[in-house]
């Protein structure tokens, strides 16, 4: 699991290094630049020009350096040194310096407003004018330079942070819009945010070696996934487990017209390993959920098309509500009789969560250690609107706070937030999975690992890991456009092997 560091972090994970490993900084900025180029020489070759647009702080210096690197390795390379106030670093005139001392590179100084046909050469503009030192809105030249970047044809790569693009707080002012930003150790809490995306891309975070101890025993809550991680929640089965060690998982799911969500999500919640499945069902659903689902037993409601009758919710370990569900008067009735009646942590998704967010009084029967699947639309229907990301960040927090469960806010990176504020960011998934039935799937398998009794905040973690890796395995095998919900249950099995194996 990686931690988030803030920019401060950094700059101060930056000093440590330097003070512990030992290592002088000029040194340092080396790694970095050698680990940006190493990034950068597999995906383009030496054909490409490559136009280097510098400031002349740390971030600046990392752009000499690797206009240098390059030039090494055979690249056409141009410079330019964007000078607006930002006062010169040491290491970055180290660079300058070294750069001249090498030669054939056009060095050219930006003091005022450029034209912006000067770019135009350029097949790739990395750009190195600004990064972590961020601390305001950049203005003057700086502005000029970089509406002058964005217009410009060639691919921009942006180094450490895409210039403009606070790392820790809403961008609000002019920011470089990189097609790919290469990060230094570790990824920053903003490029998980929807919005952040026109100006970051696509990212990939490169090692320097900056001080692993400090880094973990630094202060945060935010934390990117990954596989190891999940390995280690995934629970082994031993020779004498048997189905009565997988709990027993009522899924209350699907109405006229939309059992398809039932049958997703139990098909999901069987293949994440439960014990046994009940499927409480309107009568319209019997036929279909038998059919597409021989392994579950049903638990059939006096209603013919909705959820409205009563469960015997004492049978269950856990149940998962909501796909499908709709929203008539009789099952807000009957989710109300069984929010009242089950004392056991619950999956609460789709249908059942705009419930709540129209029956806000029903929010404290949510039962303790329950894991909330919103969709920003959704989730906007429990705690209204927000000014940005992070706002919404914190919203989320506030919600698992408030109901003492985990949140799970579906999208790219997905994120996880616990009841103690800590908030995890996924890694898997992709633009396939935006397709309808893909959260009853999700449903399903979080509903499978509550009954197996995870906890809930490690089930959460492992059961959005697992949906997203099985897109992924989806998609490529049938590619993202043909990707459908059925298919991240039929690749559920592999995570699941992979994954364990
Ligand atoms: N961390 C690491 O481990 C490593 C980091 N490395 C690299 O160092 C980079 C950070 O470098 P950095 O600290 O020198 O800051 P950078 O982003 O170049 O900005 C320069 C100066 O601009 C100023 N400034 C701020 N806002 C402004 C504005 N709006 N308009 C005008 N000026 C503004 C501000 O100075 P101030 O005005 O606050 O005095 C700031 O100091 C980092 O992103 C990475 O690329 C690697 O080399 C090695 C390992
Ligand atoms: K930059």
């Amino acid at each position: 699991m990686q931690p988030i560091l803030t920019a401060s972090q950094i700059k101060a994970l930056d000093a440590y290094t330097i003070a512990h490993e030992p290592i002088v900084s000029i040194d340092l900025m080396e790694r970095a630049c050698r680990a940006f180029v190493a990034w950068f020489t597999e995906r383009f070759n030496n054909s490409f020009t490559v136009g280097i647009v510098c400031g002349t702080g740390n971030n600046g210096g990392d752009g000499l350096g690797i206009a240098r690197l390059l030039k090494e390795w055979g690249y056409p390379v141009r410079v330019w040194l964007v000078k607006g106030g930002a006062p010169e670093s040491i290491d970055f005139k180290i660079n300058l310096d070294r750069l001249k001392h090498l030669g054939g590179v056009q060095i050219d100084e930006i003091t005022a407003a450029p034209e912006c046909s000067i770019f135009s050469d350029e097949d790739i503009l990395i750009d190195a004018i600004f990064g972590t030192g961020l601390s305001r809105p950049v203005e003057g030249v700086y502005t000029d330079v970089i509406a002058c970047m964005n217009t410009a044809r060639g691919t921009r790569v942006a180094v450490d942070l895409p210039s403009g693009f606070m790392a820790d707080e809403p961008t609000t002012g002019p920011s470089v819009e990189a097609r790919y930003t290469v990060s230094f150790q570790l990824p920053k809490l903003a490029f998980f945010f929807p919005s952040s995306f026109q100006y970051v891309g696509e990212w990939a975070v490169v090692d320097i070696s900056l001080n692993k101890a400090f880094i973990r025993q630094a202060q945060t809550s935010h934390f990117f996934m990954d596989r190891n991680t999940a390995r280690s929640l995934l629970r082994r089965r031993s020779k004498f487990d048997h189905k009565g060690n997988f709990g027993h998982a009522l899924l209350v799911a699907g109405s006229l017209g939309k059992m398809g969500a039932a049958v997703l999500s139990a098909r999901a919640t069987l293949r994440s390993g439960v014990g046994l499945l009940t499927v409480h069902t309107p009568q319209a659903g019997i036929s279909i959920v038998q059919t597409a689902v021989p392994e579950a037993m049903l638990s059939i409601d006096g209603h013919a098309s909705v959820f409205a009758g009563a469960v015997q919710p004492e049978r269950y370990t856990t149940i998962g509500i909501g796909p499908g569900l709709g929203k008539a008067p009789e099952t807000v009735k009957a989710f109300h009789k069984l929010l009242e009646n089950f004392p056991h942590p619950m999956v609460i998704d789709a249908d059942a969560l705009n419930i709540l967010g129209e029956n806000r009084e029903l929010l404290h029967l949510v039962p303790k250690g329950s894991i909330l699947t919103p969709h920003p639309k959704e989730f906007e229907r429990l705690v209204g609107p927000w000014q940005n990301d992070f706002e919404r960040l914190e919203k989320q927090k506030g919600l698992a706070a408030q109901l003492q469960s985990v949140v799970v806010l579906k999208g790219a990176f997905t994120s996880i937030a616990a009841p103690d504020g800590k908030t995890f960011f996924n890694p898997t998934g992709n633009p396939g999975m935006a397709t309808g039935g893909s959260g009853d799937v999700l449903t399903g398998i979080l509903t499978g690992l509550l009954a197996q009794r995870y906890d809930t905040l490690e089930g959460a973690l492992l059961g959005v890991y697992l949906h997203g890796f099985a897109g992924d395995l989806g998609a490529w095998e049938k590619g993202m456009d043909s990707l459908i919900a059925s298919d991240i249950v039929e690749f559920l099995s592999g995570a699941f092997a992979r994954l364990g194996g």
